[in-house]
């Protein structure tokens, strides 16, 4: 184990946290070497998680940055939105590198946040010395970076999916719809009438529309790769399944394009980029053909007649969607291959 990056988790009983120890488990340069919890400390992880017998033997440590201080080097923080505005600067302070994964530290305007997320803002200066982890696009500047500011699920699934094409300025910016589906894990762990089987099971519906809180972090990204203002219509909707995030893209196209022109663009767009598949034509990705791996999954319809593209895109939301990008930044924080420790093949069928 010498020589290994010491890494902690703080929330690892929660479905994030349960993904990071499962990914970290087999990365080649990483140990884990505290599993936290708030509630729990002091009970084996395996009592709580059968799962983990054999694989990761340890009792939960408790919440206390001098602690983690001593036992690691990095920590991943999978903590609850308003948790992670408070530890992290703790953290930092301390002299540890930490990847949050929550939404905490990923608006640069804290009165965004406070509208959105209903928490009061971090200080303003680790919003700024947050670096958001969208590998993919902003990588060069998570190369170094101490702190990580890991995107959201849905964000990763949409910006991934649109950032080609905005980029080229092959879509009216005011004219994108974001069709998203969800996977009832992307609520987490916590008991929640509106996750309960009864509720999901055989249903489907929508949520939270025109009031999710990823819309700022959609629009952030999107305004600062087009150099000009862009709004979203986002909707979420709950999928009675476990894992998987699709969303389905509308816009109007500013030229007359093929799927052929959108599929030359994305690839060589992500060129050289293993982990976002951009599919031929007519073949469009299911959320299964991602499930368990860090690939996100992009493919394209262009309509002549309405001159819109649909743009389809897919990710496993607790691998791509939080731990395996979570896993993905460390790697470029410590100037590793980007893809070490994640080369799982989806989980199929
Ligand atoms: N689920 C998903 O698909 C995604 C989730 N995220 C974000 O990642 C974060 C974690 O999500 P997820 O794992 O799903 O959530 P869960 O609700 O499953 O887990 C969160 C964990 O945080 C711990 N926790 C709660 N309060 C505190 C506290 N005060 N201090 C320390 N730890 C605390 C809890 O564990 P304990 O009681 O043992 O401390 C709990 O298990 C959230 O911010 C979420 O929004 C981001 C992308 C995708
Ligand atoms: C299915 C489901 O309920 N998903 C959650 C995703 C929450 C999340 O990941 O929140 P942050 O990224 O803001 O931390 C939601 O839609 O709110």
């Amino acid at each position: 184990m010498e020589g290994k990056l010491r890494a902690a988790i703080v929330g690892s009983t929660g479905y994030g946290g349960v993904e990071l120890i499962r990914l970290l488990q087999g990365h080649p340069k990483v140990e884990i070497t505290s599993v936290i919890s708030s509630s729990s400390a002091g009970a084996p992880i395996e009592e709580g998680f059968p799962h983990l017998t054999g694989v990761l033997s340890r009792n939960l440590d408790g919440v206390d940055a001098a602690e983690m201080k001593e036992r690691a080097d990095v920590v991943f923080t999978a903590t609850p939105a308003g948790v992670s505005a408070k530890l992290v600067p703790q953290l930092l302070e301390a002299g540890l590198k930490v990847v949050d994964l929550s939404g905490d530290f990923r608006l640069k305007d804290g009165g965004e946040y406070e509208r959105w997320y209903k928490h009061p803002a971090p200080q303003e200066s680790y919003l700024e010395q947050a670096v958001y982890g969208l590998c993919e696009v902003f990588g060069e500047r998570v190369a170094g970076a101490e702190f990580i500011s890991n995107p959201g699920c849905y964000p990763t699934a949409t910006l991934l999916g649109l950032i080609p094409a905005v980029k080229a300025g092959w879509i009216k910016s005011d004219s994108i719809i974001v069709d998203a589906k969800s996977g009832v894990s992307g609520a987490g762990r916590g008991v929640n009438v509106g996750v309960h089987y009864a509720e999901v099971n055989e249903n489907f519906k929508a949520y939270k529309i025109n009031k999710h809180q990823h819309i700022p972090e959609i629009e952030q990204a999107l305004t600062e790769i087009a150099g000009e203002a862009v709004t979203v219509t986002f909707t979420t909707h709950l999928v009675p399944m476990t894992r998987g995030i699709m969303t389905t893209i509308y816009a109007g196209m500013t030229g007359d394009y093929s799927e052929q022109d959108f599929i030359e663009l994305y690839r060589s767009y992500y060129e050289g980029r293993s982990f976002v598949r951009v599919r031929n034509a007519g073949i469009w990705p299911a959320t299964k053909e991602v499930s368990g791996s860090n690939y996100c999954d992009i493919g394209f319809a262009a309509d002549a007649r309405t001159g819109r593209i649909t743009i389809i895109s897919v990710i496993d939301n607790l691998v791509k969607g939080a731990a395996g990008q979570a896993i993905q930044n460390l790697n470029l924080m410590m100037g590793w291959e980007e893809t070490l420790g994640l080369g799982y093949t989806p989980v199929y069928p």
